[in-house]
């Protein structure tokens, strides 16, 4: 098993390139299911995630090869609609197949993925969506096996805002015979890009990126060319690290318009954020942190994935910052390993009180998921001594190279092989 090995004290400096969205190539490249012929994709980071998802789509048949950061999918040649609970259990969204399989074939078979981590994580919107549109769906064994000669348009009100529930519907819709309206859509700027791509393909989508999407059902789609949008949470990471270790950190390959409310977070924290096209540089060079009250909500809103992160800055940050998670009933796993370091945080339901705490120390921690596992990074990354991150096969699913991209902006981080 491999860790991370943080000695804290260095100032981040410099430029990094940003990868593309993890949230959004998923889905994408599951919906180059939808397709006869090849599509390509652009800006696929290299992910555990984006591994697992080539897996599945090699298990159901497609050919798919990867060419630098370009990946081609061919689902010409489609023989399974099975995805199992081996690989399901390591990527939820693994759920994403089953909109396209059940469109595309008429059927489809995938595990149930379960909770994780940060909650339990129901899928009860994806199955009540797909119903609405006719397929018929039961739950065996562990497993969703949902059938449709055909799905049809419906009018879907989703009772609470989920981005892949949203995605999953998209995808099904798109194949479908008839409009189908979802509302209380997701506004995600993945769910946006997802769209994108589906309207290269040729599917007919009006809405996307607001809360009523309208699709019109076409008989089939063909394959397209779509470059993924940048990760906007790697962004917002990498400017949290810069912004608690007093760094001047310009993130380059990035949208500035993907993460407005969390750079207006940064601004009140004290940072100096200033933007270009496709730049977001973030100056703290003999700035105060000051702690900033943050409450995660679906897009516009401040981010969830975000939540681990600042976090961290309202430790380091002047003042007392209270961090309020709405969306997963249980985000806050990392607090625990934060106060192994020292974070002086008081959790309180789904509030968690951050204090100024002078000098976190390093320890050995242990991350339990994706973000949580950011979070603890950055501790590191200001904490005295050296930082153990265990379990890191959890960053490893959504940052691409994050040691590489760190210690070019000066951080001393090393990826190490944990002893037997
Ligand atoms: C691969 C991907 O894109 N993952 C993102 C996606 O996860 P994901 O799509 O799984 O998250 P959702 O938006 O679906 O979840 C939001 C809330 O709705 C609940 N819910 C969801 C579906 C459902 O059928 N029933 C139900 O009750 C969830 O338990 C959660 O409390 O959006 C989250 C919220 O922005 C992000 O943190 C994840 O990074
Ligand atoms: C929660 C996340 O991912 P997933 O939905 O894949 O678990 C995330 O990206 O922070």
């Amino acid at each position: 098993m491999q860790q991370f090995l943080v000695t804290g004290g260095a100032t981040l400096n410099g430029d990094v390139t940003i990868s593309g969205a993890k949230n959004a190539a998923l889905p994408i490249l599951f919906a180059t299911i939808l397709a006869e012929q090849p599509s390509v994709i652009s800006n696929v980071p290299v992910l555990r995630d984006i591994d697992t998802t080539f897996k599945l789509l090699t298990m159901f048949g497609a050919a798919v090869q990867r060419d630098g950061d370009s990946v081609t999918v061919d689902a010409s040649h489609i023989h399974s609609q099975m995805a199992p609970y081996e690989l399901v259990r390591t990527m939820r969204a693994s759920i994403l197949a089953l909109g396209p399989l059940l469109a595309r074939f008429g059927h489809a078979e995938v595990s149930l993925p379960g909770g994780c981590a940060i909650g339990a994580r129901p899928v009860n919107l994806h199955i009540e969506g797909l119903r609405k549109m006719g397929a018929q769906i039961s739950v065996e064994n562990g497993y969703i096996k949902a059938k449709a000669d055909r799905l049809k348009g419906a009018h879907i009100a989703m009772d609470m805002v989920s981005v892949t529930g949203t995605e999953n519907l998209l995808m099904a819709a798109v194949l479908a015979d008839g409009v189908t309206i979802i509302e209380n859509a997701a506004r995600e700027p993945e769910v946006v890009d997802l769209a994108t791509y589906l309207s290269a393909m040729g599917a007919k989508i009006t809405g996307a990126g607001s809360a009523t999407i309208k699709i019109e059902g076409v008989e089939r789609l063909i394959g397209a060319e779509h470059r993924v949008l940048p990760d906007r949470i790697e962004t917002g990471t990498f400017l949290v690290a810069a912004a608690v270790t007093g760094g001047d950190v310009t993130c380059r390959n990035t949208d500035p318009g993907e993460l407005e409310v969390v750079l207006e977070k940064l601004r009140e924290a004290g940072a100096e954020v200033t933007t270009g096209d496709d730049w977001i540089r973030l100056n703290m060079t003999g700035r105060q942190l000051k702690s900033v009250n943050v409450k995660t909500t679906p897009h516009p809103g401040f981010p969830t994935d975000m939540q681990a992160q600042f976090t961290v800055l309202n430790v380091l940050a002047e003042g007392v910052g209270v961090v309020t998670e709405t969306i997963f009933e249980n985000r806050f796993m990392h607090v625990p390993e934060l106060q192994r370091m020292g974070a002086l945080i008081q959790l309180e339901g789904n509030n968690a009180l951050c204090q100024h705490t002078t000098q976190l120390t390093g320890a050995q921690v242990m991350a339990t998921d994706l973000r949580a596992s950011a979070s603890l990074v950055i501790a590191g990354l200001v904490a005295s001594g050296n930082t153990i991150v265990d379990r890191i096969y959890h960053i490893d699913r959504g940052y691409e190279q994050i040691e590489h991209k760190l210690q070019a902006l000066g951080a001393k981080i090393e990826r190490i092989n944990a002893p037997a």
